[in-house]
Parts: C-alpha cells; structure tokens; sequence
C-alpha cells in the first residue's frame, strides 16, 4: 500500500472560484460520501487529498468521482465541450489519492472524516491524525448521528473541531450543516461556514444534537415507514409511490433508505436507541437489522429493499 500522496491527474493553473484560509483538505473516507466531498472540494478550487483503506477502493472512488463530473459537464458546459474537458481534467488534477491519513497532514488545512460510522474507529483515527497534524489544522466529522464532542475527546485541538454535515449526493444537494461543540472557537466556527460558502453550498448552524437538523427529522420518517411494512400495512413500492406523489417528496422512505446506505442506517438507529433508550421513535427495527445481516445495504451491495442487480 502507498503511504504517501499521490496525484493521478495533471494539474492545471487553478481557476478557483473564491479561496479562504483554507487551501488543503483531507478527505478521510473515499465512499458515498468521501468522493463526493473530495469532488465538490476540488471543483471549487481547493487541493484534495483524499484518503481510503486500499488503493483498489481508491481507484472505484476516482472513477466515481470521473462519472459524476461527467454528469455535472454535461449540464453546466452543454455549449462548450472544450471548456468542459477542461474543467473536468483541473477539478481531476487537484485530487491527491493516499491510503495514509498521517502522511497527508503536513499541508493540511482541513480534515473532512467521512469513514464507517462508527465511534471508538472515529476517535482512534483522529487520536493519530491529532499527534501529526500543524497546530492550525482544523478537524471535522461528517458523522451523520455521533455526537461531535464525543468523537473530539480524542483529540487535544476541541477549539478546532467542528462537524460539517454534507448530503447525499454531494454534488447536487445544496445545503451544509456546520455544527459546533461548546469549545469550537469563534474562529473555527466562521472558517468553517465560509469554507462551507467557497464550496458553493448553503450553511445552516446547528448545536451537537441527535441528527443535527435533517436526519433528525428523516431517519424518524424513513424508520416509520419501516414499521409500516413490518406491521404489513402496505407494500415498498405503495408506500414510496404515496410519499413522492402524495407529499412531493424525490424519493420515497425505501428507495431513500437504499440509497443512503441500509448499514449506515443501522448504525445510526443503533446509536441512538443506546443513547436515548426511552425514545421509542428510536427502537431498532428487526426487518433493517435482518437485511443488514443479510449483506443487503442497499443500492451499494446491489440489494436492499429492493434489487439493483442488473
Ligand atoms: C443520512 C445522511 O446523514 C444524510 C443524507 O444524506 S439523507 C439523504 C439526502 N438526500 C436526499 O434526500 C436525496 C433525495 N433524492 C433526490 O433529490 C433525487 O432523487 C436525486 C437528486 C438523487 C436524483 O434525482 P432524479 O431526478 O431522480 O434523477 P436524475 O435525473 O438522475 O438526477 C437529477 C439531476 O441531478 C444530477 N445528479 C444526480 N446524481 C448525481 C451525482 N451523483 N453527481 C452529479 N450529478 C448528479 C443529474 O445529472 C441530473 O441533472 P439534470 O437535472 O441536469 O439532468
Ligand atoms: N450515506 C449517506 O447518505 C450519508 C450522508 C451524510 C453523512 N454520512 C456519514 O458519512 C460517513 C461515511 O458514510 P458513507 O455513506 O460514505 O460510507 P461508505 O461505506 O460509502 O464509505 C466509507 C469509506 O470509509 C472507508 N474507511 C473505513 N474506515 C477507514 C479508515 N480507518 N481510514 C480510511 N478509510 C476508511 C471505507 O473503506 C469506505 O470506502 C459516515 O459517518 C456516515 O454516517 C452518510
């Protein structure tokens, strides 16, 4: 395995769109979310590192990465091919790729974790990246349910910790929540919104609290409508068709549960009802529990609720 970072394309003259303090990220975590983050981060200007376990899963999450800006030429250069090639192989170039977190702290302004959802691997990575990283660096989570302080007691930089909130997909969903613990400083907190800003996304502020704002609000409603279908009222396909035709959302609770990551809802249903037992709206759900076991994650493993096998 490389330890050290490496660029897979050619860079050209930055043609960055607005810069703060903060030049360099580190992206840990090149999955859904990771190589989302890492793409956005470099169209937007910013130099990228991004960081994963092999350089097999590295290579899936370039070539993810290289679709995606494909969709986003396709659309924003309609009428200029040219320019399009030329965004494409820029926003390409600022991307680093290493299976060593450590090695790319040096120059790093930023770190966005985006790995498993899980707290004792959260806090023993940052417990590392803590004792490698410049005094300036600023760390944040993207943990879509563990509360931030509690993955920040890893480190001795609290006043430099926050968490930024992304959606899934990055590239297309506008909104960031940028969450601070009581610690965060002032200075952490703006650096952290006006970054949020340069990525060209719309900043809500939120204290460390379950679910932040958005999830929650939906993992309750993507949960419930789980039940529905363990009690057998209605059927996957009945109860997502009532919830995009009937209260106008893009996706229903299953096709949305899929996509967001079946395992990923586990996790942070089972994090919560250990944390917050009396709250019924967070019980597990043995029908989740059962597909999880099954390796059904949803539309990454080809099979969740419903099939993706092609
Ligand atoms: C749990 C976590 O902590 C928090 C979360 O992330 S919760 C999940 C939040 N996300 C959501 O709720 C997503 C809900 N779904 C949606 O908004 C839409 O279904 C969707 C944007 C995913 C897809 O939209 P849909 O119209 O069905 O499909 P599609 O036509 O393929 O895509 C719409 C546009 O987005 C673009 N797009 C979709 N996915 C893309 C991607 N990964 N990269 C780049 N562009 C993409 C398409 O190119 C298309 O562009 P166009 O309008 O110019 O043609
Ligand atoms: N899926 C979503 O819709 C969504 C939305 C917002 C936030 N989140 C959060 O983002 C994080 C990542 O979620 P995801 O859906 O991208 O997961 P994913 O399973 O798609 O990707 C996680 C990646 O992290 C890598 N990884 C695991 N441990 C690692 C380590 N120690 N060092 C480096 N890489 C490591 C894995 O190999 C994998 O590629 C989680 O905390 C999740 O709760 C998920």
């Amino acid at each position: 395995m490389a330890s050290v970072c490496k660029t897979f394309s050619r860079g050209f003259s930055s043609s960055a769109i607005r810069q703060t303090t903060i030049k360099h990220l580190t992206v840990i975590g090149g999955g859904l979310m990771g190589s989302g983050i890492a793409q956005v981060a470099a169209s937007t200007g910013h130099q990228v590192s991004m960081v994963d376990q092999s350089d097999d899963i590295l290579n899936k999450s370039k070539a993810n990465i290289g679709k995606s800006l494909q969709r986003v030429v396709k659309k924003k250069f309609a009428d200029d091919p040219k320019g399009g090639e030329q965004f494409l192989s820029e926003t390409m170039g600022r991307i680093e790729t290493s299976t060593s977190a450590v090695a790319c702290m040096e120059k790093t302004d930023l770190v966005i974790e985006a790995i498993v959802e899980n707290l004792e691997i959260k806090q023993k990575l940052f417990s590392e990246l803590d004792a490698a990283a410049p005094k300036h660096t600023i760390f944040t989570s993207n943990t879509s349910s563990i509360p931030i302080g509690d993955i920040a007691s890893s480190t001795k930089r609290l006043d430099r910790f926050g968490g930024l909130h992304f959606f899934n997909p990055v590239p297309v969903m506008k909104l960031l929540e940028v969450i601070r613990i009581p610690a965060t400083s002032d200075e952490t907190f703006n650096k952290l919104l006006a970054f949020g800003k340069d990525m060209q996304k719309a900043t809500v502020n939120c204290k460390d609290t379950p679910g932040f704002i958005v999830n929650r609000l939906l993992v309750p409603y993507m949960i419930e409508a789980v039940r529905m279908l363990e009690r057998g009222d209605a059927s996957p396909r009945d109860i997502d068709t009532a919830m995009k035709l009937g209260a106008g959302y893009p996706m229903g609770p299953f096709e949305l549960s899929d996509y967001v990551g079946l395992d990923t809802m586990k996790f942070i249903l089972d994090g919560w009802s250990k944390n917050y037992p009396e709250n019924p709206l967070f019980r597990p759900s043995p029908m989740l529990d059962k597909l999880v076991g099954e390796g059904k994650l949803g539309a990454k493993s080809g099979e969740g609720f419903y099939s993706y096998k092609k």
